[in-house]
């Protein structure tokens, strides 16, 4: 059994659980309240400026050109198509893009993204990379179960941010189709078992982390008694 393989099988029943989760399935029903759209952007572009710190470590300590490319695609989609799926959210709760940068960590999204961040002081490039791997993983299966349960629907709402993560029309799980996996597999056999089960144990943290994630933006999770996140008063839907 391949590395990949193993994390795949240790991860499925979180995805599981993502995939209940009443933020996720409000994707695929297009119902969602304006106020979790909101939150979950603002944490999201928190999130995704750290990830992008993660991809800039791993890529420094990549030594092929293969890995390389794979990373520097990430950090491609990242900044220049993610940002669609965030507007689509965007342009559903009317407001613009703008109005949710710039504003506090929640605690979760602070407990993500220093969990993949200190990876990145002592970590090598398996550790790296193990904890950023849920993130393309979960939503790309999120993509693809919504499509083969027809919710990408032509009156969905939300059908430009399935159709953006949805990995292709082939509903087979092959590693190929997340290409961290790749980089995951070729690192593996240089470890110790005892060693790969740390890994592993990270990569599940973050795919629980994932599911809280959700959670937190659902329920508009926040700082108790810390100023927090401030939604902004819904404006008219503005273009960009
Ligand atoms: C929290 C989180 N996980 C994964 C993705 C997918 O890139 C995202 N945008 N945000």
């Amino acid at each position: 059994m391949t590395f990949s393989t193993e994390l795949i099988e240790a991860g499925t029943p979180v995805l599981n659980h993502i995939m209940a989760h009443p933020f996720v399935k409000g994707i695929g029903d297009g119902k969602l309240s304006k106020q979790a759209l909101m939150f979950y952007v603002i944490q999201d572009y928190n999130y995704l400026n750290e990830f992008l710190h993660s991809d800039a470590v791993a890529l420094l300590k990549s030594t092929s050109r293969e890995d390389m490319q794979i990373i520097s695609q990430q950090i491609d989609f990242l900044l220049n198509s993610e940002s669609e799926a965030h507007r689509n959210f965007c342009e559903v709760a009317g407001t613009s893009y703008a109005s949710l940068q710039g504003q506090p960590m929640t605690p979760t999204t602070k407990l993500y993204t220093n969990h993949m961040l200190e990876t990145l002081k002592s970590g090598d490039l398996i550790d790296i990379i193990a904890a950023m791997t849920p993130c393309p993983w979960t939503y790309g299966e999120i993509g693809d179960r919504l499509v083969e349960q027809g919710k990408n629907t032509a009156d969905n709402v939300f059908t430009p941010w399935i159709e953006l993560y949805a990995n292709d029309d082939d509903a087979d799980e092959t590693p190929e189709q997340f290409p961290f996996f790749d980089i995951l597999d070729r690192e593996a056999p240089k470890y110790s078992r005892e060693r790969l089960d740390q890994v592993k144990r990270s990569f599940l943290e973050s795919c629980e982390f994932e599911w809280d994630f959700w959670e937190q933006s659902f329920y508009q999770k926040d700082w108790q008694f810390l100023p927090g996140v401030v939604l902004p008063v819904n404006t008219a839907a503005k273009a960009k």
